[in-house]
Order: C-alpha cells, then sequence, then structure tokens
C-alpha cells in the first residue's frame, strides 16, 4: 500500500498488528486472475470480488520499488490466515492438506539500529525498520534490482498458531430482503448494501425501490423487497418515543414551567433566551412557536411547530393516507453524491432524495422533476406546507410587532414555494446539523413530517467569526477542545407535524438537525427558490418546473 503513515489504511492495519485483532480479507477487481469459489456463482458472470477469509496481520514494513526512474517506498503487509484447520477454498490442489507450523524464516539483529528483522528475501537480509539508516540497504554480494527482489519460502510458508478470536457476530450483506413479519425494507440491514445474486459483486443500496447492481458486467435490477409498515409497529414507535422524550423533559426542564413550550420540548440551556407563543390555526391546537435571539439582541427567525392530531392524520388525503401512498409509490428517491462525486471513495448520502418544482441546489446534486409531472402526494403536501408557511408568518410578525422585537423577518418578502425536496429515512438514518441559508432561497422553510417519529434540534453556530458571539446569552465561549455550540431546543416532529422556520437570519446564527427514531420516515420540505438570483437559462427553467398543474383545486389546503 502506498498510504503514508497517517492515512486510514495504514492507521487500520498497524491496529490490527498491534491488537492482534482479526481483518477480513476481500481480493477486488485489482486482481483479475484470481480464483473464484464456483458454488452460487453464474458461469455467465465473472465476479469482480472474491471473499477469503479472517487473518490476522503478521508483519508491517516499508520497501522500495523503483516506478519508471523513481524510487519510491511503498507499505507491505503481511496476512495469515486465522483458521489453520480449515482448508482454503483458494489453496492450489497441490498444496499439503494440513498447514505447517514449523516453518520460521530466519532473522538478525541489524548492527546500526540493533532491532531485529525476519530474512524475508531470497536475496539476502535487509534491516526492515524503515527509521534505520541502514533500511532497506542492499549488501554488494547481493546486487539485484529492487523490483526483482522475492520472498523467501520459508516467510511465505510460516504459519503460527496463535489465539486471535474470529468475531462470531458479522453478517453477510442480503442478496434481498425477505419481507416477512420480521422485515419490512427498511430495517438497518437493508441499508448496508447487497450482493447480487447473478454475479456475488456487492453494491451500495442507492434506490428507495429498487436494488441495482453496481458491476457494469450484470447491472441487474431487481425490486426492493419493501412491505407496508404495519400500524402496531408506528404506534409502539411513538409510545417510546414519547417516554424517552417526556423523561428527558422532566429531567431537562425540571422546575422550569414554560406554559407555551410543547410538553415533550426541551430547552437544554435554560439562560439561553427563547420567547415562545401559543396559538390554534384550524384543526390544530396547540400549535407553538418559538423565537430565537440574534446576538446583541432582536430575533434572528422564528421556528413554528405545528402538531397533528387524529382527526388531521385520519382526514381524507391527510397524513395517514399520504404516508401510505409515499410507501407504496415510487417516487424515485435515491441516495446521491455527497462526496467526491464519481472518485472511488465517493461518498452517499445516509437518507434518499428526490426534488421536484424548481431545482434546488445544496451540497448534494438532486435530480428534480417539475411539479406538473409531480405525484398527489407532493402537490398535497406543497398546498399544506403553504397554508402553514402563511399562517405561521403572520403570527410570528403579529408577536413580534406587538412585543416590539428587532426582526428582518416582519418585512422580508416571501414568495410562494415553488419547490419541494422529498426525503426518505430507513432505521438509524438522520440528518445531521446543517443550514438552509443557500443564497438562493427565501426566508421561509417548511416541512411536513410522515410516519416514524423524529427529534428537531437546534443550535446556535459556532467558529467562521462567530465564537463568543452568544457568550451574553449564557453559553461558553470559545475553547480549543469544543468548537461547537450545544442545542439550544429540541423539539417532538411526528407522524403529520408541520414546521416552518422563517427568517434569513435564522439560517445565519442556527444550525438545525432532524434525527428520526424509527423504521421508516419521509419528510416533505419546501422552500422559495428565488428567481432573482437565477440566471436566465435557470430561472426559465424554475418557472416551468415550479409551475403548479393547471387544475389544482382538488389539493387546496385550509387546516382542515
Ligand atoms: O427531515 C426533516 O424533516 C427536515 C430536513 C431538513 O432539515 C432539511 O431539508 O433541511
Amino acid at each position: 500500500m502506498t498510504d503514508a503513515q497517517d492515512g486510514y489504511i495504514y492507521k487500520a492495519i498497524a491496529n490490527a498488528l498491534e491488537g492482534n485483532n482479526p481483518v477480513g480479507l476481500v481480493l477486488g477487481e485489482d486482481y483479475p486472475d484470481h480464483p473464484v469459489p464456483k458454488e452460487g456463482s453464474n458461469e455467465n458472470h465473472r465476479r469482480p470480488y472474491a471473499v477469503l477469509d479472517f487473518f490476522r496481520v503478521t508483519d508491517l514494513w516499508k520497501e522500495n520499488i523503483m516506478t519508471g526512474n523513481n524510487l519510491v517506498k511503498v507499505w507491505r503487509v503481511r496476512f495469515e490466515k486465522i483458521n489453520l484447520d480449515e482448508r482454503s477454498w483458494w489453496a492450489p490442489i497441490s498444496a499439503s492438506e494440513n498447514a505447517q507450523t514449523n516453518v520460521q524464516p530466519p532473522t538478525r539483529q541489524c548492527g546500526i539500529c540493533s532491532q531485529v528483522s525476519k530474512e524475508i528475501f531470497t536475496a539476502g537480509w535487509m534491516c526492515l525498520n524503515h527509521t534505520c539508516t541502514n533500511h532497506f540497504t542492499m549488501t554488494r554480494d547481493m546486487a539485484v534490482a529492487v523490483n526483482d527482489l522475492t520472498y523467501t519460502k520459508e516467510f511465505l510458508d510460516q504459519r503460527t498458531r496463535v489465539q486471535c478470536e474470529i468475531p462470531e457476530e458479522w453478517t453477510r450483506l442480503q442478496t434481498h430482503l425477505s419481507a416477512d413479519d420480521e422485515n419490512h425494507g427498511t430495517e438497518k440491514a437493508a441499508h448496508g448494501g447487497f450482493h447480487c445474486v447473478f454475479c456475488g459483486c456487492c453494491s451500495r443500496r442507492i434506490y428507495w425501490n429498487k436494488l441495482i447492481c453496481e458491476n457494469p458486467k450484470c447491472k441487474v435490477e431487481e425490486p426492493a423487497d419493501m412491505k407496508v409498515l404495519p400500524e402496531r409497529i408506528l404506534a409502539a414507535e411513538l409510545a417510546g418515543f414519547n417516554e424517552r422524550m417526556l423523561k428527558k423533559n422532566s429531567t431537562v426542564n425540571a422546575g422550569m414551567p414554560q406554559p407555551h413550550w410543547d410538553p415533550l420540548a426541551c430547552a437544554l440551556n435554560w439562560s439561553f433566551p427563547i420567547s415562545s407563543h401559543t396559538f390554534t390555526a384550524g384543526n390544530y391546537a396547540g400549535v407553538r412557536q418559538y423565537f430565537l435571539p440574534k446576538p446583541g439582541g432582536g430575533i434572528a427567525g422564528s421556528f413554528t411547530l405545528i402538531p397533528s392530531n387524529d382527526v388531521v392524520n385520519r382526514a381524507e388525503n391527510g397524513p395517514d393516507a399520504l404516508f401510505r401512498q409515499l410507501e407504496s409509490k415510487d417516487i424515485k428517491l435515491k441516495r446521491n453524491p455527497a462526496a467526491v462525486r464519481g472518485n472511488k471513495m465517493e461518498g452517499l448520502t445516509r437518507h434518499y432524495q428526490r426534488n421536484f418544482g424548481a431545482n434546488y441546489k445544496f451540497g448534494v446534486q438532486v435530480d428534480s422533476e417539475g411539479f406538473a409531472e409531480a405525484p398527489p402526494p407532493v402537490l398535497f403536501s406543497v398546498h399544506r406546507l403553504d397554508w402553514v408557511k402563511s399562517v405561521s408568518i403572520s403570527q410570528a410578525r403579529g408577536w413580534a410587532l406587538s412585543n416590539r422585537q428587532t426582526y428582518d423577518g416582519i418585512s422580508e418578502p416571501v414568495g410562494d414555494f415553488n419547490e419541494l425536496l422529498a426525503l426518505g429515512f430507513m432505521e438509524d438514518d438522520s440528518i445531521n446539523f446543517h443550514d438552509d441559508g443557500e443564497s438562493e432561497l427565501g426566508p421561509a422553510v417548511a416541512a411536513l413530517s410522515l410516519g416514524s417519529p423524529s427529534v428537531m434540534s437546534f443550535r446556535p453556530k459556532y467558529g467562521k467569526g462567530r465564537d463568543g458571539q452568544f457568550a451574553a446569552y449564557g453559553l461558553p465561549a470559545s475553547t480549543a477542545a469544543k468548537k461547537k455550540y450545544p442545542s439550544v431546543l429540541e423539539v417532538p416532529f411526528r407522524h403529520g407535524d408541520m414546521m416552518v422556520m422563517h427568517g434569513k437570519e435564522i439560517q445565519q446564527f442556527y444550525e438545525h438537525a432532524v434525527v428520526p427514531q424509527g423504521m421508516r420516515r419521509f419528510s416533505m420540505t419546501c422552500r422559495t427558490i428565488e428567481l432573482s438570483t437565477l440566471s436566465e437559462d435557470e430561472r426559465a427553467d424554475a418557472l416551468v418546473k415550479g409551475a403548479m398543474p393547471a387544475d389544482c383545486s382538488m389539493y387546496v389546503y385550509r387546516g382542515e
């Protein structure tokens, strides 16, 4: 390996050597001639990988090699299979049945560094301590080109019986998911990836509803085995969630009664001045509106949580129906590259996305489909969120004016929502702290939560010149060790609930995160892409994609 000493591959191997930790070895496509086990393979496909076994690291040393005219130093690793009692499937037929444990390469002590090294080359002994001035130095009688060095039989054949525990708990990647009572297709195990039943290749699960083999020579596509999540699982998730939140709330908020707060919401720092009030809107009682302060006084923005209830959830085209529609329809949710796009090390987002309406450019590149082509759950959601946005903003402005608060949100123009980002979360997925502060966005963001409950948190931003800005509100000033502020507000965000963030400054001064606590959750989030910020071409595209279909009367929502 060419990894530097602070590289993660080197560190992992060095740790395994030091801790005598087992390492599972899989040969990848860089070894085109490796043998392939016949069992279960389809003869029409060459497997691009082969699973070997568990090994332990016995030696880690540095060698010099010539690449072109350059002498380069590379790390070498020697592995030994742990289970010496079972014949390896890749062993040549001519190999003996039993591993020889009496073979040892000779060793010699270096006259310069005094470190003992094995004699690993047929050409003779060399010091393998890479920090020694004598490292990898050949004597005159060894005269052989570095690239022609070969390892001794003793070094290759050495086998040692050493206690090294092979993990009992390790799971093979699924081939597909059986949709039985225990398995619904969004369990954690289903998310890690799968191995193709045709070519055996390991692939990432990129799509919500289907499994596509990433081996370019195979590309077999199968529907993911998804099953409707039973009501009893959702009810159990909610009961557990309420209990946990209540417990945390009674500890964190003890002795701090807040009449306008959701009974499950937590203020995690009572000196931090978050104002709040409660109101009723349509069929929603107990709507909570929180005002997050700006450093130096005034309000950065408002956050409104509109809690749902059974009447709302069960209404025609209400949250229950929308959740079931999203479960059964393919709205083309997929994971998209979030880091080193297109590279071998490409990292995908943990959750699944699809954009509708105008393009929304954020850290992740997500395809967008016009509202005219969007499925009904998307259009029902946009109309619900448009209603809740208007209600929340007029309440926030009224409260700020009557309480004589400085708040840019009072006068910031707010356009219609012309974009909806649908997110799908499987078990253990979440969205980490971030802001929705892209320069193209209007001052309001609203979301509808469907399915498993989640916790939404806010924390003031740290760094980028903001260190200590919130010190007057009781938050710690900058320390070298702690580079993040803690959350100041945590609220329950459950099935059918909606939320609205309002005020551009809320995105400048705060970050939010959402952590679902269950098996399956959808979030439908609307924003306004401000046309004045776009190029001519982008504006034309946003106007077409963000336009609602001609007759939308069936989608209109007024808080029923
Ligand atoms: O999951 C959610 O409900 C909100 C997602 C979110 O934070 C965002 O889209 O910016």
